[in-house]
């Protein structure tokens, strides 16, 4: 089913966000004929990309997959230029294939906006074989994907490296749409791993 178009904007333009989004990032959004914020996108990207945690909870088209991503994208951006192919700078864990899909594809031109960012979708009812080498090859800075199919990846693949992650993002809908317990367990087992290596 399509996305419901929003026509709730606020009168905040996205180029006078402070801290201000990349030009880049402002570009991508006026080609897809962004201008104005929507209320939750004025209200949290400004939070997030000043690394405040935030739990957001909006209406169905309000246009919350924006107002993470354009962070997220910020955030990266201001990443370590250095780091590796396979050094995981961010994930995006969300409870269902539809719904990981449909981020990945909303993220795509904003994620073309960062150098040597590869982003990888990790879904069921994919090869998981096709997953790893395709990882193993060129390497995977952005996971988004669901719980199941993260946890196998990141069970199969021990070179992963999450030591510089930058951004976990839970996409949630939690206790309406994360199926079971397993979803559960594996996302407290990732937020451990990922404790491990930082200390906030
Ligand atoms: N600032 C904006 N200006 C105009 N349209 C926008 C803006 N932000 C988002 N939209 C559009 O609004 C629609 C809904 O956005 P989005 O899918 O992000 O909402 P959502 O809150 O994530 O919904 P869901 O809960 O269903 O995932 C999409 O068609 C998107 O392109």
């Amino acid at each position: 089913m399509a996305a419901k178009q929003n026509n709730a904007l606020t009168g905040t333009l996205f180029s006078e966000l402070k801290p201000a989004l990349s030009e880049a990032v402002l570009e991508a959004l006026s080609n897809s004929g962004f201008k104005f914020c929507t209320p939750v996108q004025a209200a949290t990207i400004p939070l997030l990309c000043s690394y405040k945690d935030v739990a957001v909870d909006a209406a169905t088209g309000s246009g919350k997959t924006l107002a993470f991503i354009l962070p997220l994208v910020q955030i990266l951006l201001r990443s370590d230029p250095q780091n590796k192919p396979h050094q995981v700078l961010g994930v995006i864990i969300s409870p269902t294939r539809e719904l990981s899909s449909q981020i990945y594809h909303v993220a795509q031109p904003f994620i073309s906006t960062l150098n040597n960012v590869k982003p990888v979708l990790l879904v069921g009812g994919v090869d998981v074989q096709t997953d790893m080498k395709n990882i193993e090859e060129e390497g995977a800075k952005l996971l988004i994907g669901t719980p199941g199919r993260l946890d196998d990846i990141m069970n199969r693949i021990d070179g992963l490296d999450f030591r510089n992650l930058e951004v976990c993002l839970l996409v949630v809908e939690y206790l309406v749409k994360f199926h079971d317990n397993y979803d559960f367990i594996f996302i407290c087992k990732l937020l451990e791993y990922l404790v491990k290596f930082h200390d906030n």
